[in-house]
């Protein structure tokens, strides 16, 4: 599961966070350590940085089911800071799958279990010519 230059995912961005995403059934994971160099507030994990590892899990979860979609709606709870040089544990799942929407819910947890953060995404399935007109490329 990749794309080269995706910012969360892809492992040919320089400036990527090169998180790589696990399917394991219906639902997706990826482990990432916060940085430096990923910080907002000192110490603290830019929540943009956040948003952006639990938006790309909620894009796993229907990739993970061959389906290319775009994120119409995200809902990110904050919970405790990320620190610098924590690891944690990004997972997602659907919880309603229809024709051209997927709702899908993701977390974020620390070594400890302690919950960092939590997400509820609307995933809008793109057509083929929806995906050309992005410039997306796919095998099927
Ligand atoms: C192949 C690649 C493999 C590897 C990839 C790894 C990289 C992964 C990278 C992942 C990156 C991470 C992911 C990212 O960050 S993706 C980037 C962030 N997201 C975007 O840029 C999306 C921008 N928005 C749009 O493109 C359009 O507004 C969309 C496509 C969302 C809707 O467009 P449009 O309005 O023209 O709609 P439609 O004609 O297509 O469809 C209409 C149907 O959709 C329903 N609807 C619409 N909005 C909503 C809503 N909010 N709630 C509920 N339903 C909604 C609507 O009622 C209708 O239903 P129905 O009447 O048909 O029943």
């Amino acid at each position: 599961m990749g794309y080269d230059y995706c910012f969360v995912c892809g492992d040919k961005n320089p400036h990527g966070l090169k998180a790589k995403f696990n399917a394991d059934g219906d639902s997706v994971w990826a482990s990432f350590h916060c940085e430096e160099r990923h910080i907002g507030w000192p110490n603290v994990q830019h929540g943009g940085i956040t948003s952006a590892l639990l938006d790309e899990a909620c894009a796993y979860v229907p990739l993970n089911m061959d389906l290319v979609t775009v994120t119409a709606e995200l809902n990110i709870s904050f919970k405790t800071p990320v620190q610098v040089g924590e690891t944690v544990r990004i997972e997602a799942h659907p919880t309603k799958v229809n024709k051209r929407l997927i709702l899908v819910e993701a977390t974020m947890v620390n070594q400890a279990g302690e919950l960092k953060a939590s997400a509820q995404a609307k995933m809008l399935v793109l057509s083929k010519t929806q995906q050309a007109a992005m410039g997306i490329e796919t095998q099927a």
